[in-house]
């Protein structure tokens, strides 16, 4: 009797994926408003993030509505391409930006014993290698793609383990940015589940109407230096160097004891100011701030159309009020220099950086935009909620218009 013989499947097992424009533009612009908005020191030297349980602490939960379609869409993909329908969960979410002098030598993502449970990586590009900023390339130690130039749109999926050796180059100038994903096999490390039990424990303590405006989180979240682990008195705060590199200053009439207390001035009301023009709005605190300006990044040329019949009060600033500004910058800047080397691009790019067009009534254009657009996001969050509670899990609902 003849034998039948298994020749042993010589099948090249697939564990890395490339996708060209996954996302649009619009979702890497609206991830950059978010992120540049919101985020706190990072996991590494050099690195910033913002992860969604850190926009629900700091009552900016809303902001989670726009990775809702784009999570979903991933993680479709990412189990069609490695067979495992409806085995996968999302261990982890975040936007992450690597600054001048950044990078991760050869490694693979599971490589501690607390990484285990993660058995696949999706990063999406945000923005893009030579425009945005430079050095920063990906690459695989073995195999293809061997190198990965970023582009905004740009997705790679790779399995978690030492089949994907990667390693990434150090950023030389500007802020490389990434919504990067873990996926897991393993139900109990669901951020999913974490989620929704923190939105539930926030949003159903605050009524509907309840203020939209952030709540900055502990000082210390928004501290840089460069030498993290040493708690450096040298560095910046990450807002008033976000608002100085698109060259804004911010002046705090309240005269306070604790001025030196950086926790203190973070909860205070604040001015912008640009050049020698102080804008007659107060925010009530320096995140707010930063959302408006940072919309009004986002969305410039498109407030500009309708500003016309807007009412703007700009007021010179006085000399005691400047050097006043000029004290606040000494304590939360330091040395002005060191935050455009950080997030800036070489030369010297504070005109560059996108909001090349400068107008007061942009800005209070913004204020009203930016209330419209997270109000929406608001109800949807809120329209949202009940049906995450249901199924432990944050998903795009199909709600009727
Ligand atoms: O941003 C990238 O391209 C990859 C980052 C990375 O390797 C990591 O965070 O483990
Ligand atoms: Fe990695």
């Amino acid at each position: 009797m003849s034998k039948v013989v298994f020749e042993p499947q010589i099948q090249q097992q697939k564990t890395r994926l490339f996708i060209p424009n996954f996302l649009s533009t619009q979702e890497c612009k609206e991830l950059e408003f978010i992120h540049k908005c919101s985020s706190t020191v990072g996991y590494r030297p050099n690195v910033f993030s913002t992860t969604l349980s850190h926009l629900i602490a700091t009552n900016s939960s809303h902001f989670i509505i726009p990775f809702i379609p784009i999570r979903e869409r991933l993680k479709d993909k990412l189990e069609e391409f490695f067979k495992c329908e409806f085995e996968l969960f999302i261990e982890f979410t975040g936007l992450i930006s690597w600054s001048r002098g950044a990078s991760i030598g050869w490694h693979s993502d599971d490589n501690r014993p607390y990484l285990k449970q993660r058995h696949f990586s999706v990063v999406c590009y945000l923005n893009t290698y030579g425009k945005d900023f430079n050095g920063g390339l990906f690459h695989f130690q073995d195999g293809e793609p061997e190198t990965i130039m970023p582009a905004a749109g740009d997705v790679v999926m790779y399995t978690a383990d030492d089949h994907n050796i990667h390693s990434v180059d150090e950023i030389t100038d500007g802020e490389r940015l990434t919504l990067a994903l873990w996926f897991t096999r393993d139900g109990s490390h669901d951020e999913d589940t974490k989620l929704v039990s923190l939105l539930s424990q926030h949003l159903l303590n605050k009524n509907i109407a309840g203020s939209l405006l952030p709540l900055p989180a502990s000082s210390n979240m928004y501290w840089f230096s460069q030498d993290q682990a040493s708690n450096d008195q040298f560095g910046f705060n990450i807002c008033w160097a976000r608002l100085h590199i698109l060259g804004y200053s911010i002046y705090i009439s309240q005269d306070s004891d604790c001025d030196s207390d950086v926790s203190e001035l973070m909860v205070q009301p604040v001015r912008l100011v640009r050049g020698s023009e102080l804008l007659d709005h107060e925010f009530v605190n320096i995140l707010y701030a930063l959302q408006v300006v940072q919309f009004y990044c986002w969305k410039g040329s498109a407030l500009q159309t309708n500003t016309l019949n807007i009412d703007c009060k700009v007021v010179n600033l006085l000399d005691a009020q400047r050097e006043r500004i000029r004290g606040l910058n000494y304590i939360l800047l330091n040395d002005g220099d060191f935050a455009p080397q950080i997030f800036g691009r070489t030369p010297s790019d504070a005109e560059e950086n996108r909001c090349i067009s400068f107008n007061w009534t942009g800005i209070v254009a913004a204020i009203a935009a930016w209330e419209d657009y997270v109000l929406k996001l608001s109800k949807q969050i809120n329209l949202q909620l009940p049906y995450w509670r249901m199924q432990d899990s944050l998903f795009n609902v199909q709600l009727e218009a």
